[in-house]
């Protein structure tokens, strides 16, 4: 539930995504699961910010919505864009053009084509033109066009990275960690920019792990865990402990430095010993027998919960 009836942008349901793994150092293959049971929504005018530790299944969802997993990758589920079912050729047309995405990784440049050859394509004059105001917009000097991949920081390379996904005119930008290496005033233009995207009626997805920063311009915040959707909540509800539901979303509240900085105790489990039932609960002071069971997603006011303890 998110307490809004704006239309759906992007709506992912129940989505879960597999790898064909060798057994050991046998022949014998199996799917190891990395992500099950996600859930997530954007709305025109929203910035959903997406947060959870390495390794919680952040980027494979991404890469999931744009059709560029692995060819050892099993997906199943849902995924809608503006109510249409997205196939593998509606993926192919939407992405780069209605989706546009900032990757995590700097490696996405070519690294044998010059910088403005990769950001403006065959756009002609007006791209030109476009180009230059964003690099403008994102300090890169002018002849940033004229360099490799390789003559570019890691900073540089993200600018890009971002001028990138701005040169079209998406209905959604799906961002993953787009601002490591940036300095912070750069980063807080950039979430200036995808704030004000959202604004005009468009769609963010941004993936990081910087929970401050999602609160700073987020309208909500989905929280993943292990692999799973654990909590989805409006950015109002993290101003308390008390307005959060999962018992994971309250200990990273707890760890926020304005909340007392206190650390979880322990790691997120590996698909390999994933425990039955909920993955957070060896970590869990609620941890019971229930847990250990097959657990829902519920509505809990204007969000929402996977924990045993709405299910009663
Ligand atoms: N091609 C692949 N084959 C097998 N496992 C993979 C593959 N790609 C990712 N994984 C695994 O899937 C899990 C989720 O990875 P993912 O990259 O989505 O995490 P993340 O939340 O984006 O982490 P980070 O914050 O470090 O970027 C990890 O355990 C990772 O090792
Ligand atoms: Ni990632």
């Amino acid at each position: 539930m998110s307490c809004t009836n704006k239309k759906k942008i992007l709506e992912i349901e129940e989505l879960s995504v597999s790898f064909l793994q060798y057994k050991g150092k046998t022949s014998r293959q199996s799917w190891l699961p990395m992500i099950s049971g996600l859930s997530v929504a954007v709305r025109e005018g929203e910035l959903v910010a997406v947060v959870g530790s390495s390794g919680s299944g952040k980027s494979l969802l991404a890469h999931a919505i744009l059709g560029i997993l692995p060819y050892n990758a099993n997906v199943s589920g849902t995924m809608k864009f503006q109510g249409e079912l997205m196939d593998e050729k509606k993926i192919s047309e939407l992405r780069g053009k209605e989706i546009a995405f900032v990757p995590q990784s700097t490696l996405y440049l070519d690294p044998l084509m010059k910088v403005g050859k990769q950001v403006c394509g065959k756009r002609g004059k007006k791209g030109a033109e476009k180009q230059s105001e964003l690099f403008r917009r994102y300090g890169l000097p002018e002849e940033t066009e004229t360099k490799y991949p390789f003559e570019c920081s890691g900073g540089m390379t993200r600018r890009i990275l971002l001028s990138t996904a701005l040169m079209e005119n998406p209905k959604l930008i799906i961002a993953d960690e787009p601002t490591p290496g940036m300095d912070l005033t750069l980063a807080k233009k950039s979430m200036e920019d995808f704030r004000k995207f959202a604004d005009e009626g468009n769609g963010v997805l941004l993936i990081t792990h910087d929970i401050e920063l999602a609160l700073e311009v987020a309208d909500r915040i989905v929280v993943f865990y292990a692999g799973k959707t654990v909590e989805e909540a409006p950015v109002s509800d993290f101003r308390s402990e008390e307005t959060l539901r999962h018992p994971y979303t309250k200990a990273l509240w707890r760890a926020l430095p304005q909340n007392g900085f206190t650390p979880l105790d322990g790691t997120q489990p590996y698909v390999k010993d994933m425990p039955q039932g909920c993955p957070f609960g060896p970590r869990c002071s609620w941890y019971r027998e229930e847990c250990k069971g097959e657990i829902p997603m519920v509505e809990a006011g204007c969000g929402s919960v996977r924990c045993i303890r709405y299910c009663m």
